[in-house]
């Protein structure tokens, strides 16, 4: 899915109206039917609900106004607030007109505000993606009133006082909804880690919005949905060898941390690899030949860190991270790597190879373009040297680094946000917190190697289908454990199903 602006969206309803010949009016009444037939769901049948419609002056104002005539015709007694405003949207007004008598519906004023107790359903219609600043005044008031109820919060299309796609101060004056409801496409906003305590769980609607407008509108982000990765991992010819899958190379692993080593071997051979062999220290031959015996071993001369790096002619991919340590001897193995890698093969780099990017920074030049990278936001913070001052600030460091050295940055997190050399960033949506847990990284680097190290996939489509695999692998394995009890091993045995899903025609 695409996201698009504040602006974009304008433009988009606006198209829908033009090409399906309908008024904007009519085009509110689809929304909040979206909306109404949510809620609906929900609250059946429980016809005694207090529900509270708080309505701004715009269009998502409207909406609500439309929300709570529908919910009235369904049998539901709702009670409308109105913030006063010196000018209305049309749309508003229109709806304003058409609300039944028998719907009480008052003014708010900072003396007039309702209890809302608990139990009592808050739709929150103030303020849409219309809004230009930071709330103040009776707004703001109003907003600090809806966060101290004990009421549960709907938002209708974003929580009011967010901004869809840009920063705002961090004393804004945001509502904090239980759930959002948008309108065809989710927001920008809605994926990055500050405002996930406003936005609460989140539900796409679709209105019929104009798909040829979505297609043809060129954005900056994405959200990563099934869909999107339709026809991206074809199935395996009948004719395929070893070779089309590619022989990848894996640096891992040093005194006492073998085991990340053996996930993302395990990983890189669940993700279809054709070859795998591992360099670790000496110290892990037996352990990564008897916990891996599918991979081939190549032990370092030394026995607690990896010093020397292998010839590279064989290898189609090349990893490097996870678990190895930051040894100044590790460091040289990583100077030469970058140097002897080349352009045509693939490198993965991760945990404690980042880590060393971060210390020797004059290596940062020598990426090879494509170079896929996997920090987490202590680790990106470190690649490029200072903190960010905001999500929206990372995301723009993100663009900017991805830029700079022609590369591919997965930054892990909730929604982890893949950077791309030309810009756009692809935000994942599968995944749970049950795998922020020892060992996931190792597993992502594992798989992501395998899917670079496979001839039939270019860079984009290799991080893109690795990351969502993982997550969904990871939503797998929560299904059968749950997430406290997931363990990264748990998710390399779901790495299969999670590739089955995607392999072949959605
Ligand atoms: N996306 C769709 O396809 C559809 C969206 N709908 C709904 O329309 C709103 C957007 O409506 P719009 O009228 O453009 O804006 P708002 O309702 O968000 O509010 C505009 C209103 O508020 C004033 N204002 C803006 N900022 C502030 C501020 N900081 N303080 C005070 N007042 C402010 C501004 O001057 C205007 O008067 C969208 O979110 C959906 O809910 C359609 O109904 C259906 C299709
Ligand atoms: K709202």
């Amino acid at each position: 899915m695409k996201l698009l602006t504040a602006a974009q969206t304008r433009a988009l309803d606006q198209a829908t109206t033009q090409a399906q010949r309908i008024s904007s009016v009519e085009l509110m009444e689809r929304a909040a039917t979206a909306c109404t037939n949510w809620l609906l769901d929900q609250l059946q049948p429980a016809f005694s609900t207090e529900i509270h419609v708080f309505c701004g002056p715009g269009n998502d104002g409207g909406d609500g106004l439309a929300v709570a005539r529908q919910l009235h015709t369904a049998g539901y007694a709702p009670q409308v607030w109105l913030l006063p405003a010196e000018k209305h949207s049309a749309d508003f007004l229109h709806n304003q007109q058409q609300l039944p008598e028998a719907i009480r519906c008052q003014e708010l004023s900072a003396r007039r505000l309702p209890p809302l107790p608990a139990g009592a359903l808050v739709l929150d219609a103030l303020f849409g993606t219309g809004l230009t600043r930071t709330l103040e005044g009776l707004p703001a008031t109003v907003v600090k009133h809806l966060n101290q109820s004990a009421a549960t919060v709907v938002a209708v299309d974003i929580p009011s006082g967010l901004l869809a796609d840009a920063p705002q101060p961090a004393s804004s004056a945001i509502v904090r909804a239980h759930h959002t409801l948008s309108f065809e496409l989710p927001k920008l906003a809605f994926l990055l880690p500050r405002n996930a305590e406003f936005v609460g769980e989140w539900t796409v609607l679709p209105i019929g919005l104009d798909q040829p407008f979505i297609h043809n509108t060129t954005v900056d982000n994405y959200f990563v949905d099934a869909a999107l990765l339709a026809g991206r991992l074809p199935q395996r010819a009948r004719f395929s060898h070893k070779g089309t899958f590619g022989h990848a190379l894996l640096l891992a692993g040093s005194y006492g941390k073998l085991g990340a080593a053996v996930l993302a071997a395990q990983a890189c051979l669940r993700g279809g690899v054709g070859l795998l062999t591992i360099r670790t220290p000496g110290v892990g031959y037996t352990i990564l030949q008897t916990a891996v015996p599918e991979a081939m071993a190549l032990p370092d001369p030394a026995s607690d860190f990896v010093t020397e790096l292998p010839e590279l002619h064989p290898y189609a991919a090349v990893g490097m991270g996870p678990g190895l340590g930051q040894e100044e001897s590790t460091a040289e193995v990583l100077r030469l790597l970058l140097q002897q890698v080349g352009s045509r093969r693939a490198l993965v780099l991760d945990a404690d190879a980042l880590n060393l990017l971060g210390t020797h920074r004059e290596l940062l030049q020598k990426l090879p373009p494509n170079t896929l990278l996997t920090p987490h936001p202590k680790e990106f913070e470190r690649l490029v040297g200072e903190p960010a001052l905001d999500d929206y600030h990372r995301l723009d460091q993100l663009r900017a680094f991805c830029r700079e050295h022609r590369c591919y940055c997965v930054l892990k997190g909730a929604y982890t946000a893949l950077g791309t050399p030309d810009g756009p960033v692809y935000f994942n949506s599968t995944g749970n917190p049950g795998m922020a847990t020892g060992g996931s990284g190792d597993v992502l680097t594992g798989l992501l190697l395998a899917l670079r190290a496979d001839q039939r996939l270019s860079p984009l489509d290799a991080a893109l289908l690795g990351v969502y695999a993982h997550g969904r692998a990871g939503d797998l394995a929560a299904a059968e454990s749950g997430e406290p009890g997931l363990i990264a091993g748990d998710l390399v045995r779901f790495i299969g199903p999670a590739l089955r899903e995607l392999e072949g025609d959605l």
